[in-house]
C-alpha cells in the first residue's frame, strides 16, 4: 500500500482487551513504534496485575523479551481504562468474542455484549477524533453496529472512524506471525475519511511490515475474510483427518498422503497435519459463528457445509478414544491412562477447547484412572477444565480419577497406555526405555500427533498406534 503522508498521525494507542491476541499485538507494536505511546487495557486487575509482573498471563516464545523491552518505555499496562481511551488517537478493540451460551443464537452465534461494551465505553468517554479498529473476530457487518451505538452515545459532531485489522496471528507463534506477518488486512468505508483512518493505520504497521503485505479492502470483505481464512484452515485439518481415518482401515500412512499431496503446488504443504482433533478458542467458534451467519442468512445448504468441519472433528476426537478403548481389550475400567500435553497445541499454555479436555473426559466415563502431564499448563487450569459444567457433573469424582504429575516419568509409571495429546517437543525425546520399564505389560503408546519414531518404541517393546497409520505399519495386534 503506497502511504499518503496527509493521513492522521497516530501518537498514542490504546488496547482494549489484554488477552493473547491484545497482549501480544500491542507489544509488538511498542517494540515497533517507539515513537507511539501504547497502553493495554483490561476490566481484569488480575490479568493486568499479571501483565506488569515478571510472570505475564500468557505464554509466547519471544514475548518476555518483547514486553521486557518496552514496559514502562512506551507500553503500559492498566485498568484506567478511561484514562486510555481518552489519550489515544486509535483504539483497538481487542475483547472476546466466545460462542453465545444462552439465548438467541446459542451454541452457534458469536456474543458481542463485550465489544459492545467497549464501543459504548469508548462513546461516552471520548472527547475528540478516534480511529477505532475491531481487532476482535466478528460478525460481518459488525462495524455498522458499532457506527450506530457510538453516533448515539457520543457528544454530537465528535468523529469516528471504524477499520476492521483482523488478527491472523496462531498461538505458540505470536511473535514470530506479528513480526513478519503474511499480510496485514485493513478493511474501510471507501469515504476519503475512511480510507484517510486506514492509511494512518497502515502507517503503524509500516514501521516494520513491507508496504506490499499491507492491503486495504472494503469493511465487509475485511471482517468476513476473517472468518473465512479460519474456516478454510479448519477445513484442511478435518480434511486430512477424514483420510487418516481411511488410512487406519486400509495400510496408508497419512504423512505419506500429506506429503504426495503438498508437492502440489495449488494445495500446498503446510495446515496437512492429521492430529487427534483441531482445538483452540477460535477454530470452532468461528466457523459456528460463519454456520450462524449462513443460516440467518438464507443459506442452510452453505450453513450445512460448514458445519462438517466440526462434526468430523468431533468424530476425530471420538475415534481416538475408541481406538485407546478397543485396543486396550474393549476396557479401560480402572487402568491407568497417562495423557501427555494438555494444552491444545505445543508452546502455548492455552487450553481452550483442546482435545485432551475430551479425551479426559471419554477416558473418565469408561472408568479410567487418568494422569495428565503438561510443561505449561498450570495444575489450576486443568482442574478448572476437567470439572467445567457440560464437561462432568460431579467435580468431586473426577479428582478421585484423575491425577496431575509433576513430569511425563512421574504420569506414565504403572500406566497401561500413554497417550499424546498435544505435540511437545519433550515428548519426542522422552526416556522411552525408561517409560517402558515403568509400565504396565502389555505398554501401549497412542500418538494422537504421530511425533514419536514408532520404530524406535517397538523395538523397545510397546505397541504403538499413530493417528492415521494403517494397519500394515501398525503392531500386528490392529491388523
Ligand atoms: N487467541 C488467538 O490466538 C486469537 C484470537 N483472535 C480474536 O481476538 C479476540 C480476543 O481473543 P483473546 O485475546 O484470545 O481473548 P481473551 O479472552 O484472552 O482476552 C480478552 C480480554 O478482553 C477483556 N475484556 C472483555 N471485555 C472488556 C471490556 N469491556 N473492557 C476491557 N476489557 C475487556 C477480558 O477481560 C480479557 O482479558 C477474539 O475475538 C478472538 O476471536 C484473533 C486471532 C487470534
Ligand atoms: O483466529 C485465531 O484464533 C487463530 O486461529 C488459528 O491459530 P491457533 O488456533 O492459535 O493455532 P493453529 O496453529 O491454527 O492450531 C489450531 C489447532 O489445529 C491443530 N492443527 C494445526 C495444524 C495441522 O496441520 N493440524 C492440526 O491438527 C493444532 O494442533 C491446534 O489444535 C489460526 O492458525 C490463526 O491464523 C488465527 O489467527
Amino acid at each position: 500500500m503506497v502511504l499518503d503522508r496527509t493521513a492522521p498521525k497516530v501518537r498514542a494507542i490504546c488496547c482494549i482487551g489484554a488477552g493473547y491476541v491484545g497482549g501480544p499485538t500491542c507489544s509488538v507494536i511498542a517494540q515497533r513504534c517507539p515513537h507511539i505511546k501504547v497502553t493495554i487495557v483490561d476490566v481484569n486487575p488480575v490479568r493486568i496485575a499479571a501483565w506488569n509482573s515478571d510472570t505475564l498471563p500468557v505464554f509466547e516464545p519471544g514475548l518476555d523479551e518483547v514486553v521486557k523491552e518496552c514496559r514502562g518505555r512506551n507500553l503500559f499496562f492498566s485498568t484506567d481504562i478511561d484514562d486510555a481511551i481518552r489519550e489515544a488517537d486509535l483504539i483497538f478493540v481487542s475483547v472476546n468474542t466466545p460462542t453465545k451460551k444462552s439465548g438467541v443464537g446459542a451454541g452457534y452465534a458469536a456474543d458481542l455484549h463485550y465489544v459492545e461494551a467497549s464501543t459504548r465505553r469508548i462513546a461516552s468517554v471520548s472527547d475528540a477524533p478516534k480511529i477505532i479498529v475491531e481487532k476482535s473476530t466478528v460478525p460481518c457487518r459488525t462495524a455498522s453496529s458499532m457506527r450506530v451505538i457510538l453516533e448515539a452515545n457520543s457528544r454530537p459532531g465528535l468523529r469516528f472512524d471504524i477499520l476492521s485489522n483482523p488478527e491472523f496471528l496462531a498461538e505458540g507463534t505470536a511473535i514470530r506471525d506479528l513480526s513478519a506477518p503474511d499480510r496485514v488486512l485493513i478493511g474501510s468505508l471507501s469515504t476519503p475519511e475512511g480510507k484517510a483512518a486506514a492509511r494512518a493505520l497502515a502507517a503503524v504497521y509500516e514501521n516494520w511490515v513491507p508496504p506490499e503485505k499491507i492491503f486495504t479492502t472494503g469493511l465487509w470483505s475485511s471482517e468476513l475474510s476473517k472468518l473465512a481464512a479460519n474456516a478454510l484452515l479448519a477445513q484442511r485439518i478435518s480434511s486430512i483427518n477424514a483420510m487418516a481415518a481411511i488410512c487406519e482401515a486400509t495400510g496408508a500412512d497419512v504423512d505419506e498422503v500429506a506429503h504426495a499431496c503438498g508437492l502440489d503446488a495449488r494445495i500446498g504443504p503446510k495446515f496437512l497435519k492429521a492430529s487427534v482433533g483441531f482445538g483452540g478458542s477460535c477454530f470452532q467458534k468461528d466457523i459456528l459463528n460463519l454456520v450462524y451467519l449462513s443460516d440467518s442468512l438464507g443459506l442452510p445448504q452453505v450453513a450445512a457445509y460448514w458445519k462438517q468441519v466440526i462434526t468430523m472433528n468431533e468424530y476425530s476426537k471420538a475415534r481416538f478414544a475408541q481406538k485407546v478403548v478397543q485396543t486396550l481389550f474393549s476396557t479401560i475400567t480402572n487402568k491407568k491412562i497417562a495423557v501427555l500435553g494438555f494444552a491444545f497445541k505445543k508452546d502455548t499454555g492455552d487450553t481452550r477447547e483442546t482435545a485432551a479436555i475430551s479425551l479426559c473426559k471419554d477416558f473418565r466415563s469408561e472408568n479410567a484412572l487418568v494422569s495428565i502431564y503438561d510443561p505449561k499448563v498450570p495444575e489450576a487450569q486443568i482442574w478448572l477444565d476437567l470439572t467445567e459444567p457440560g464437561v462432568v457433573d460431579d467435580g468431586q469424582k473426577v479428582k478421585q480419577q484423575v491425577t496431575i504429575a509433576a513430569s511425563a516419568i512421574e504420569a506414565c509409571k504403572d500406566a497401561e497406555a500413554v497417550v499424546i495429546a498435544t505435540e511437545w517437543d519433550e515428548f519426542r525425546t522422552l526416556d522411552w526405555a525408561t517409560v517402558y520399564k515403568s509400565m504396565k505389560k502389555p505398554a501401549f503408546v497412542f500418538d494422537g500427533r504421530s511425533i514419536v519414531d514408532a520404530a524406535a518404541l517397538r523395538k523397545i517393546g510397546f505397541q504403538v498406534h499413530s493417528v492415521g497409520k494403517g494397519p500394515e505399519i501398525q503392531d500386528p495386534v490392529w491388523a
